[in-house]
């Protein structure tokens, strides 16, 4: 993917390098690299950074896939495959927009800096180094910063979103035995890693989405009249939730309460364990060695060291008072900051007319409850507004099967970064 874009970027005429990250840390593995780009260097325009990320989640046909995953496809208005919409889709519409200048004759408005990265979906592995040691070199004089990797809330109101959630994903490993066991003849006998497992989870989050964690739920942030009072105006049903998730599996029966538990508390997820039976099947194992992985979306003010603290402390409390003789391990795989911002500056302004002028309605002001680690890195390092610019749709599938980009988001997306680059070019600073 990376050496796609700089073929694609280096064609049109933009100045590309492929910056090495070395190997991941703790392995032998090669960090994809960082695509790092320039397109003008007119010093009488503006400077604007955009960001997107070219790595993907997982995807197999197995998991429940119509078609393809790596196969994009266009049937019935949309675009399927992974990454349609998180987040090659957006980085190939960077790409257009240069392109559709180019094709119709018309000065691009801005110097583009291009930052595209390829390990966002594992906590942006290496970037905050970058970004750092480049802030006065290859990111000096950026004017603001535009990132096009989230989705409106629902399927048919544009946004804009000022705040994202940060995200810290742990493994919790318990092993015993030195080998997979037969559980007719040994079980009952041994403590069982998986049932262990199970317990130390059970105590981390109820049913109902209750944080179970000591210390959690007290750096939260207290919620204000005046905030309160933002939810009001959001076009979001509880029908564009039962659409996106296709089912009626809500915590939360109103609107308002559903997406203050997305955007500004924190959750516990689980995702999976590792070295557990999943195949098809009755296999009576006793598996000796399972790790849980679970992750925390995390908001205002929760900072990841504490949180770690409280999330050790907690499960080696409860690992404790449950007195096995298996071995307990938790480790912090990755995590990211999360980022709030206010969409009053010029940056939101511009996008805000290249909305209106492409969709004809203004955009929402929203939140994201998903993570973009490198957001409050840009923000924080280079000390200019970021803008978060999403092209995708709330019912698009990232991260599950299906993944999809209405072509009329891709289409009009593609305007819309266009729009918001032509605004950004002129949008007084004051
Ligand atoms: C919102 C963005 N497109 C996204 O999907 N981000 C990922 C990033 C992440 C953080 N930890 C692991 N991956 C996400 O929110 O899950
Ligand atoms: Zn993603
Ligand atoms: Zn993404």
């Amino acid at each position: 993917m990376a050496h796609f874009i700089k073929n694609e970027l280096t064609a049109l005429g933009a100045e590309i390098e492929l910056r090495d990250l070395g190997k991941q840390e703790g392995t032998d593995v090669d960090l994809p690299p960082i695509v790092l780009g320039r397109y003008g260097s007119d010093p009488k325009k503006r400077k604007i950074l955009v960001y997107g990320h070219y790595d993907v989640q997982p995807a197999l046909v197995e998991d429940g896939w119509d078609t393809e995953p790596f196969k994009l496809i266009q049937k019935d208005g949309k675009l399927i495959g992974r990454g349609s919409t998180d987040d090659k889709g957006p980085v190939m519409g960077w790409i257009n927009c240069i392109q559709a200048h180019q094709k119709a004759g018309i000065e691009f408005p801005v110097n583009l800096v291009i930052c595209f990265e390829g390990m966002e979906e594992y906590g942006s592995d290496g970037l905050d180094d970058l970004i750092r040691t480049e802030k006065d070199k290859f990111f000096k004089g950026v004017d603001a910063t535009c990132i096009c990797d989230n989705y409106w809330l629902g399927t048919s109101h544009p946004v804009l979103t000022y705040g994202i959630r940060g995200c810290s994903y742990y493994a919790v490993t318990v092993s015993g035995p030195s080998a997979d066991l037969h559980s007719g003849i040994f079980g009952g006998m041994v403590s069982e890693p998986l049932i262990d497992l199970t317990h130390v989870f059970s105590k981390l989050v109820s049913p109902k989405g209750k944080i179970l964690i000591p210390g959690v739920m007290d750096m939260v942030v207290p919620l204000t009249p005046e905030e309160e009072e933002l939810y009001d105006d959001i076009k979001y049903s509880m029908d564009d939730l039962y659409a996106a998730t296709g089912s009626k599996t809500n915590l939360f029966d109103t609107e308002k309460e559903s997406l203050m538990a997305r955007w500004r508390y924190p959750t516990v997820s689980f995702h999976g364990v590792e070295g557990a039976f999943s195949a098809p099947g009755a296999k009576t194992v006793i598996p000796a060695k399972v790790s849980g992985k679970f992750s925390i979306r995390t908001v205002p003010n929760i900072t990841p060291r504490k949180l770690d603290d409280c999330v050790t402390e907690y499960i080696n409390k409860v690992w404790e008072e449950l007195g096995s003789k298996n071995k307990l391990e938790i480790k912090l795989l990755h995590d990211g900051m999360w980022w709030l911002s206010s969409p009053n500056h010029w940056n939101f302004e511009a996008a805000k007319k290249a909305t209106k002028a492409v969709w004809k309605v203004d955009p929402d002001m929203t939140r994201e409850g998903g993570s973009i680690p490198v957001t409050l890195t840009f923000e924080e390092e280079l000390k200019k507004n970021v803008l978060l610019l999403p092209m995708g749709r709330g019912d698009d599938g990232a991260h599950s099967i299906n993944e999809k980009l209405d072509l009329i988001n891709y289409i009009n997306g593609i305007k819309t970064l266009s729009a918001y680059l032509h605004y950004a070019a002129v949008e007084p600073m004051a």
